[in-house]
């Protein structure tokens, strides 16, 4: 799927370099373009990426620290300069465009729904967000953000693809530790998913293209990815019970959104060498999707590569409903509550009882 990335903030500008990288690294030519936008210089210097500086006037190359109403604000005033950096790079051949941040802080977060819902009003192609869920030790501020932009972005995104930074990180790890991984985690899955709608080696029915993944993504709401590979026998027959476990493993284990399965859609891809992949293993995996996912839109692919290994993506979209997503609106909504509870009226300290006054 031919796509042109658009990083907002400090982590939506490094996870937009890593799947670029990732991307050209492969030689899949699936990113064909990528721009970097966020209202701190420092954090716009170290990006290869074009990049555009917003809200100068009003935070002067600062960041908006963690504030993700001014982030809003100052992607709405500057949207016009950032659009204009779009002409030209949003080509006709262009079939998706991705908007990628992390919802917890201020220039992604409230960035990120403003600027989805400017590119939906121009352009024809689906607008995505790639957002990343801040971790669950992650403060309170991070989860309010986190929550109010996840909520209005899915409203605005054709889907949101979503990452929770506690998926894919190592234990013992701090959070600041993990990024480097969980990024280059990241790239891989979804530089793989773009690049499956690409595949022109082998091309038969079977092979997987950009429709499938408009198509599955087509419910709205959120999305998640699931990934896992395993060693392949070069015998298509002996693989039979590889693909369903590598499949069972990418769903179970393997999701971007952790315990996320209940979904309105899914498609399954397979990627490894043409000739190693059963056809029977890869319907006995639909059928366990259907299944487990309680959807009957379970569509399947393959993505012909070379490699000694098979690979088993899942897309699922519209998860929603899921005990995981349930969960973090919650953490949300509690942290919300209790940050609207710690601040009291400064006034009343000087009257109430809580400090016994000296005279
Ligand atoms: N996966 C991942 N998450 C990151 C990375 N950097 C920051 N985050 C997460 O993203 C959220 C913070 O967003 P940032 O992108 O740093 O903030 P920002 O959008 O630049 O906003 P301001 O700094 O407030 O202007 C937190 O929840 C972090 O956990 C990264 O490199 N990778």
């Amino acid at each position: 799927m031919k796509t042109v990335l658009i990083g907002v903030g400090q982590a939506g500008g490094k996870l937009a370099t890593a799947l670029a990288e990732f991307d050209s690294r492969m030689g899949f030519g699936a990113v064909r373009g990528a721009l970097a936008v966020n209202s701190a210089k420092a954090d716009l210097q170290p990006l290869p990426l074009d990049t555009v500086l917003v809200g100068q006037d009003k935070v002067n190359g600062h960041g908006v620290g963690g504030d993700n109403e001014l982030g809003a604000e100052v992607m709405q005033s500057d949207a016009r300069e950032v659009m204009g950096e779009l002409d030209g790079r949003i080509t006709a051949e262009a079939e998706a465009i991705f908007v990628v941040a992390g919802l917890g802080g201020g220039t992604g977060s409230g960035g990120m729904p403003v600027l989805v819902k400017e590119l939906k009003r121009v352009y024809d192609v689906p607008v995505y967000g790639l957002a990343v869920l801040p971790g669950r030790d992650e403060g309170s501020m991070y989860q309010v953000n986190a929550g109010r932009s996840l909520k209005t972005v899915a409203r605005e995104a054709d889907s949101v693809l979503l990452v929770d930074n506690d998926a894919w990180r190592s234990s013992g790890e701090s959070m600041e530790e993990g990024f480097d991984a969980i990024n280059q985690a990241i790239a891989q899955r979804v530089g793989l998913l773009l690049a499956s709608g690409e595949a022109t080696e082998g091309v038969g029915e079977s092979v997987v293209d950009s429709s499938e993944i408009i198509n599955t993504l087509r419910s709205g709401g959120v999305a998640a990815l699931g990934y896992a590979s395993s060693e392949a026998s070069a015998d298509a027959e002996d693989n039979i019970n590889t693909i369903m476990s590598t499949v069972r493993r990418s769903l179970l284990t393997g999701t971007s959104l952790p315990e996320a399965t209940e979904a309105d859609s899914a498609l399954v891809v397979v990627a490894g060498e043409a000739q190693t992949i059963s056809r029977k293993g890869v319907e006995r995996a639909r059928k366990w999707v259907e299944e487990e996912t309680g959807s009957l839109q379970v569509r399947g692919g393959d993505f012909p590569l070379e490699s000694g290994r098979l690979a088993a993506l899942i897309l699922l979209g519209g998860v929603e409903r899921s005990d995981r997503l349930q969960q973090f609106m919650e953490r949300a909504k509690q942290a919300q509550k209790e940050s609207e509870e710690e601040k009291p009226d400064p006034v009343d300290m000087w009257s109430n009882d809580e400090i016994d006054s000296l005279l």
